[in-house]
């Protein structure tokens, strides 16, 4: 019998928001968050088309699109620097970066040079059945640094790649796109495959006793399919709405600037003091969940605001998370420094 997983994020996120003591939504902030927000997107005609723009993306919509996603998507955590403490857009000079086609890349772009660096050296990186098999000195290669930080979490990068290969070997015929097929143009069905089949996506914790979803890279990696093909072919799904913003460690930092999160002194001195929040921790589950509930009651405002807007959580939440790459240095409060392979 499978076991039944909890993937419901938004309950989750709900439940978090109602009974948190280090992190709080002013309500009375998310009028102004979604005016900003719909007013900016509209002006940067921000929508699905805007994913394949990003240079590293890929552009192919074939099969091969749905390996680069699917591999990047296993691999979509914990870049931020123990020894770029600045974390601004002038990176440290020995912080983990990939140089590709002679510009460096940082934080998750470095993780798409690195896999279109060893693609371009003829190796077939984003083939399941390589990357199952691949030695730890051929996968630790495609990863090195030019600089002297390597990427963080190698050693839980390799085994990730690995039990994600082999289960595609030995499940679904050695492509993602026989599971995509499964879940029949449902994101909540390919939700529960994800979760039921791939262990590192089950990105579930314990908050005052209750099973909490976030599954942050299981829904990102459903909303890559969605915007890189427009929401057609293998990126049709009729609930695609069902997917919530992506609890990472950069959009909570946007969210706060955006003034619908608040923290609590204590917490405000961790991050200020770069403390780690150990994963699974209440202050973490938090901000995580806080963030998915703000971005909701967003996402609820402005289609009261205009009922034609059309905007989901997801494009709420790529837009904030590019704007806050261009905006990295106006930030006002620190990431929260967790190591885990969650997000
Ligand atoms: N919530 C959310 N989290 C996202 C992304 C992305 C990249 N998505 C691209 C694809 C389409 C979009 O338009 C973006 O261009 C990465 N991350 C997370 O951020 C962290 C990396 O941050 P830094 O160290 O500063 O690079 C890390 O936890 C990573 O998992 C996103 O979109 N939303």
């Amino acid at each position: 019998m499978d076991t039944k997983y909890n993937i419901n994020v938004l309950k989750s996120a709900q439940l978090i928001a109602q009974n948190s003591t280090h992190v709080h939504i002013p309500v009375d902030a998310i009028d102004r968050a979604a005016r900003i927000t719909m007013e900016n997107m509209k002006q940067r005609h921000y929508s699905t088309k805007t994913w394949n723009e990003h240079e590293l993306q890929p552009k192919t919509l074939d099969a091969s699109a749905i390996d680069w996603i699917f591999l990047v998507d296993i691999l979509n955590f914990s870049f931020w620097s123990d020894l770029d403490t600045s974390d601004t857009c002038k990176p440290h000079p020995g912080r983990y970066t990939i140089q590709f086609h002679d510009k460096p890349y940082t934080g998750y772009w470095s993780l798409c040079a690195a896999i279109n660096r060893a693609l371009e050296q003829g190796i077939p990186m984003t083939s399941p059945s390589y990357y199952a098999t691949a030695s730890d000195e051929e996968l630790e290669s495609i990863f090195k640094s030019d600089t002297q930080e390597q990427i963080p979490l190698m050693k839980e990068r390799k085994a990730v790649m690995r039990e994600a290969g082999q289960v595609l070997l030995e499940k679904f015929d050695g492509s993602f796109v026989n599971c995509i097929r499964q879940a029949r143009q449902s994101a909540s069905a390919l939700l529960l495959l994800l979760t039921q089949h791939f262990p590192s996506f089950r990105d579930i914790h314990t908050f005052e006793g209750h099973q909490v979803a976030i599954l942050k890279r299981a829904q990102i990696l459903i909303a890559d399919i969605w915007a890189c093909f427009d929401g057609q072919g293998y990126g049709e799904f009729h609930d695609i709405d069902t997917i919530t913003m992506f609890a990472d460690y950069r959009v909570p930092q946007s969210l706060y600037s955006l003034g619908v999160l608040k923290y609590s002194h204590d917490l405000m001195t961790k991050l200020e003091k770069q403390e780690i929040l150990p994963s699974g921790s209440r202050e973490e589950i938090e901000i995580r969940g806080n963030s998915i509930w703000a971005v909701e009651l967003i996402v609820r405002r402005i289609k009261e605001i205009d009922p034609n807007t059309n905007v989901n959580a997801i494009l709420i939440d790529f837009y904030i998370w590019d704007t806050a790459k261009e905006l990295q240095d106006q930030m006002i409060v620190p990431i929260h420094r967790t190591r885990s392979i969650f997000y």
